[in-house]
């Protein structure tokens, strides 16, 4: 079994070679809903299947491409990935970890963690985007093994958390709770999560931001509330929905962060 930290340097030379820029900056992993954000970022220098790079895995889930685009934006040398593992995928914690884990080694500094979510504030439409200020892992998992005792407060960047509130003070914050899925949450859930103080149901975030801290990267979180979650509504939750509430954002979501990834 190749060490995680081998295959994510192995990760990031491929990337270095096959998009010729030595060193990035930003690491951007688009979630559910984020894709035609993207579009505002610029024309990438180059696009690389994920399968084309080790470690990474063929994407899964409709609207997660499984690309790793190269793009300069306001100077800064962003790694996007289109799309992510997620734990629901099967293949462990460290295939979650892995793009992370990659950007580290290829010289980011930043990670810019985004994922389509439901929300538990009837005032957050779908299409509401909401700064993630910190998070609840209920899925047992985690990417660290052994004696890695990593400090996780203030795991979602409060700097940075600060500095996107000034870009766009109408911005709000919330808790994000990952659920292992790859079932939606049951009304019942959904009322243990208000109780336990959360915000956002999602099922993916947590373990990259954990891993992401652990190789120094500082982060910041964003979810796109695509849907209110279980319950809420009295309608049934559904995929397509996530993806058109992202379709119908992408201009906003799009200038969000073509403001926000210049100043990071
Ligand atoms: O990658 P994210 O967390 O944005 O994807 C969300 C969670 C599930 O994977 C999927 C459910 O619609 O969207
Ligand atoms: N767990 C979870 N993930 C989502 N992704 C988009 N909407 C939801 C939701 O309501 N719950």
């Amino acid at each position: 079994m190749t060490d995680p930290f081998d295959l994510a340097q192995q990760a990031a030379d491929r990337i270095a070679e096959l998009t010729g820029v030595a060193t990035h900056d930003v690491a951007l992993v688009l979630g559910s809903g984020w894709g035609p954000a993207a579009e505002a970022l610029g024309t990438p220098r180059i696009e690389i299947p994920t399968t084309d790079i080790p470690g990474f895995h063929a994407s899964a889930v409709a609207g997660h491409a499984g690309s790793v685009a190269s793009v300069e934006v306001g100077g800064r040398n962003v790694l996007l990935f289109r799309g992510r593992t997620h734990l629901y995928e099967g293949h462990g914690a460290a295939a979650v970890a892995h793009p992370v884990r990659a950007a580290a080694a290829a010289g980011c500094s930043t990670v810019v963690l985004t994922n389509g979510c439901g929300g538990l504030r009837p005032e957050w439409k779908p299409g509401t985007p909401v700064l993630i200020s910190d998070h609840i892992n209920l899925t047992a998992a985690t990417a660290l093994e052994g004696p890695t005792f990593v400090d996780v407060t203030d795991l979602y960047s409060t700097r940075l958390r600060a500095m996107c509130r000034e870009l766009d003070p109408t911005l709000d914050e919330g808790v994000y709770v990952q659920f292992p899925g790859p079932q939606y949450e049951t009304p019942a859930e959904i009322r243990m999560v208000a109780a336990i103080g959360g915000d956002l149901v999602g099922m993916s975030t947590t373990i990259e931001a954990v891993a992401a801290r652990h190789v120094g990267l500082e982060i910041l979180g964003l979810s796109l509330v695509t849907n209110h979650a279980a319950g809420m509504t009295g309608e049934p939750l559904d995929h397509s929905e996530v993806l058109d509430a992202g379709r119908a954002a992408a201009t906003r979501m799009g200038e969000l962060l073509a403001r926000i990834v210049p100043g990071l």
